[in-house]
């Protein structure tokens, strides 16, 4: 997995439709890999045919895991998810070790990497299912951040608005902060404007629902990232406004 290098990035859902010409244009647009995962009827069979498929051609495919009945061999990837604003500890690393307990052996450490779930929407399935806790102020936001960052040094923070388009000051400077983790945004993204804002203030942009809903939108987002620098690099003047409560 090549996570530090990729700025754009579509999520197919193995529970929904998609043609094979759609594949294909989704699969060759540019874009740096393609996430498989979704919140909901994800069995072991829609993924490993959804695999197939995208190995008609040649992209970077990983394997975003929601449940243990479905990880699926053959991806060059595969994402742990943990909500860090969990109600329980059943999403944050309940069901996780129950599953590493399960696969022992078979997991392909090498190739795995857990990625940290801040959840933003509150109506998004995946806050349904996790219970995940709202998150009103953006020092809060931060904080979960800071956690990710700099105590559990995890590859992925992932702000999640799936379904809607989030707040891209407080996704901007959840970038800033971090110092090791890559910052990955998704939710709402359904045009090449909202696609480029997203690209300046996150590492990675992550695009999902437009793909099915409309394709050619869904590949204006690919040259709308290419089309912008990076996001703003870490500013001390950030923490420090952190330190003194001005976020
Ligand atoms: C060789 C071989 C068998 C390889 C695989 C081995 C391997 C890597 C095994 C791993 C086993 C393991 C440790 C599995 C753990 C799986 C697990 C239980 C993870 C917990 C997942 C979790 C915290 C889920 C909560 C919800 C959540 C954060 C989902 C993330 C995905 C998401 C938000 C998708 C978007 O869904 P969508 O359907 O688009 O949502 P909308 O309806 O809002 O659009
Ligand atoms: O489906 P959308 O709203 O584009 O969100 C993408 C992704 O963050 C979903 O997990
Ligand atoms: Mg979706």
């Amino acid at each position: 997995m090549r996570v530090e290098k990729w700025r754009h990035v579509f999520k197919l859902d193995p529970d929904k439709t998609i043609s094979d010409g759609a594949l294909r244009a989704i699969c060759r647009s540019g874009t740096d890999a393609i996430i498989v995962g979704g919140s909901s009827g994800v069995t072991f069979a829609n993924t490993a045919e959804l695999l197939a498929r995208i190995r008609r051609h040649d992209v970077e495919c990983v394997l975003e895991l929601t449940s243990a009945d479905s990880a699926v061999p053959g991806f060059d990837g595969y994402f742990i998810p943990m909500v860090l604003n969990a109600a329980t500890v059943e999403w944050l690393c309940g069901r996780q070790l129950q599953a590493i307990r399960d696969y022992g052996e078979l997991i392909p450490w090498e190739r795995t990497a857990a990625s940290g779930y801040i959840i933003l929407n509150p109506d998004a399935t995946a806050a349904k299912v996790s219970g995940a806790r709202p998150l009103t102020d953006a020092a809060d936001v931060l904080a979960c951040v800071r956690l990710a960052d700099r105590l559990m040094r995890l590859p992925v923070i992932y702000l999640e608005y799936s379904g809607r388009y989030g707040d891209m000051d407080l996704v901007g400077k959840a970038t800033r902060t971090v110092t090791v983790s890559r910052l990955f945004y998704g939710g709402g993204i359904d045009d090449a404007a909202k696609a480029a804002l997203a690209a300046r203030s996150a590492h990675t942009v992550v695009v999902g629902n437009v793909i099915y809903e409309d394709l050619n939108r869904a590949l204006s987002t690919v040259e709308a990232v290419r089309s912008v620098g990076g996001p703003q690099r870490s500013s001390d003047s950030e923490d420090l406004k952190y330190a003194n409560n001005e976020l």
